[in-house]
């Protein structure tokens, strides 16, 4: 056995022995898992290698990510079975909720910069955005650990070199005069790796949890000790369990982790899982400033971080304030949102961010509008990658969206099955559906898949969906759409030179798209036309051409099918990021 597994086997086998932990190893018991590695060292000497990495790499990837997976992992029948414990961490792994930058706080040391323009000779000007710190919040999406935060904590000059796991209960007991009695104490249970106050590996319970076993020889309890305190408790709080055997391995896996080695008994597929788990992450952060941080003690407590939902930030505003200057940016007026025409229709503009939490804002307003008049609101929305930030911020900051009387219908789908990654609809859950309470009955996706095959003419799929619409939606016009615009002028998936008038008075029809997958399904311009509000989000600099080329086009839905879209009494709105519109 190798000597990463030897330690954190101990996690599994406490896991496995104790009778008291199954029962208490969910969500509805544990209130968070804190994976923590820190260091008192700094990155000098390693630069060439750590600036390419950074701590997410260095750290949090491997080591406390292995721990993450053993902690949470459906225990093997028999821990030996190397292929077991194997496939239970893949089935973490494919649980795992999609990171981006909002799940992570990241921050670097001062005098970091300095040590790679000498070590990379780069110049007085070059500046690194490689984090030394960060604290990421992960969940998991099983049954067992829904809405339990996993926080994995990691990085260089800090205040003291210490590693640990620690698993804390939620405390239901209510006290009401006596805070000090044991029941109204934390209950935590800490995987304790060595160094810092306690310095050797232990294994810590609280006393009001339970009583842990000593069903093998392997660990003994601790009771007499010096009086020092462990995250917040003094050691005396806890039962305290540690190796008998001294076991040569923790000391050199520490020092192993300290180090930054990186071999170990995990496998390529647990390496790969890993790998693409955190990559979208780093892309995602690629151009985040890190909060700096001047090292040891002198941090105080800048470093803190907060969840707030499903983001974490700094608890503190920074002390070293970074302005857009540095990146780059332009300031002052990076916060407005302008209002003006184009195309003759109404325009809103903005910085990405401030534009989603317009769009965000105008929808609630819309489905609250429509709620009050009639009772529901009807929204269809597009695919494409424009909409994805409005999906996340509409689940994470839109609590009092009135879900449960929205009909969200699709604008355009792909002709894959929907758990396909290409499906418009499959983005639209991940990002949106299964983070909302809403109704299955009011969910509405394209029926592209019928009679085991994809959008058969014959299997009347369009005329399904458009016999649904006229139902459901009062006189078939939607209260709003969403639509996004691709460079070839193509909306919804009404693609240039399809002739559009040739669906007459459809709402729904099959059609083709130059680009894979083919064959899609959409709205057509009559059912879009038909809405009460249609809103075009653009976004990006790739888009400034289209964006100015569409303000110079007459209409023309045949070359430029966007051009097309014309309500007959419902607004057109554009929804421009500051990118698309001024490159
Ligand atoms: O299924 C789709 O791809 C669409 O609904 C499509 O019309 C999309 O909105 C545009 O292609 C813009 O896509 P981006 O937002 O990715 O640029």
């Amino acid at each position: 056995m190798s000597l990463h597994s030897s330690l954190i086997l101990a996690i599994v086998e406490r896991r496995e022995n104790s009778k008291h932990l199954d029962p208490i190893w969910n969500k509805h018991h544990i209130e968070r898992v804190e994976i923590v590695l820190k260091e008192t060292l700094d990155a000098k000497g390693r630069i060439p290698f750590y600036d390419q990495y950074g701590v997410i790499r260095d750290v949090i990837q491997n080591h406390l990510t292995e721990v993450m997976t053993l902690l949470t992992m459906e225990l093997p029948s028999n821990l030996s079975n190397t292929k077991e414990v194997l496939k239970n961490k893949l089935k973490i792994f494919s649980a795992l909720q999609h990171l981006d930058r909002n799940c992570a706080a990241i921050g670097q040391y001062q005098a970091y910069n300095a040590e790679v323009q000498e070590e990379l000779n780069k110049t007085k000007e070059h500046f690194s955005l490689t984090p030394t710190f960060t604290g990421v919040m992960v969940h998991i999406d099983l049954a067992q650990y829904e809405g339990m935060p996993v926080i994995l904590t990691s990085g260089k000059m800090l205040d003291e070199r210490v590693g640990y796991a620690r698993i804390m209960f939620k405390n239901d007991i209510f006290c009401i005069q006596s805070h000090s009695s044991v029941h109204c104490k934390p209950k935590q249970i800490v995987f304790y790796f060595g160094h810092g106050t306690l310095q050797y590996p232990a294994i810590l319970v609280s006393k009001n949890l339970f009583k842990p076993d000593l069903m093998d020889t392997e660990w003994k309890e601790v009771t007499e000790h010096k009086d020092v305190r462990v995250l917040g408790l003094p050691i005396s709080d806890y039962y305290v369990l540690m190796p008998t055997v001294e076991r040569e391995a923790y000391a050199e896996l520490i020092s192993h982790i300290f180090q930054g080695r990186k071999d170990s008994f995990i496998s390529a597929e647990n390496l790969l899982a890993s790998w693409s788990f955190w990559t979208p992450l780093l892309q995602s952060l690629a151009n985040t400033f890190p909060r700096l941080y001047p090292g040891g003690a002198d941090n105080g407590n800048m470093l803190d971080f907060k969840l707030l939902g499903r983001e974490v930030t700094f608890a503190n505003e920074a002390v070293v304030m970074v302005t857009q200057d540095h990146m780059g940016g332009s300031g002052a007026e990076s916060f407005q949102v302008m209002q003006g025409k184009y195309r003759s229709a109404d325009m809103v503009s903005a910085w990405p961010e401030e534009l989603i939490v317009r769009l965000a804002a105008d929808l609630q307003a819309a489905a609250e509008n429509a709620v009050r008049e009639g009772g529901r609101f009807h929204l269809a929305l597009s695919g494409g990658s424009s909409p994805l930030a409005l999906f996340q911020r509409l689940a994470r900051h839109h609590y009092s969206f009135p879900w449960r009387d929205t009909h969200v219908w699709m604008v355009d789908e792909r002709c894959v099955p929907l758990t396909e990654l290409d499906s418009n609809f499959r983005t639209l859950h991940d990002h949106l559906l299964k983070h909302v309470k809403m109704s299955y009955f009011n969910i509405h996706p394209m029926p592209v898949q019928m009679n085991q095959r994809l959008c058969v003419e014959e299997d009347s799929g369009a005329l399904l969906y458009e016999r649904d619409i006229t139902q459901l939606v009062n006189a078939s016009s939607f209260h709003f759409v969403l639509l996004g615009v691709g460079y070839d002028g193509h909306t919804a998936s009404l693609f240039p030179g399809s002739k559009l008038d040739a669906n007459g008075n459809s709402l729904v029809a099959l059609t083709e798209s130059p680009a894979k997958p083919h064959q899609r399904m959409s709205l057509t311009l009559k059912a879009i036309n038909q809405a009460q509000k249609v809103g075009v989000l653009v976004m990006g600099k790739s888009k400034h051409e289209l964006v100015t080329q569409l303000s110079r086009v007459k209409d023309n839905p045949n070359n430029w099918p966007i051009t097309g879209i014309r309500p007959t009494s419902g607004r057109l709105v554009w929804y421009i990021d500051y990118d698309a519109l001024l490159g």
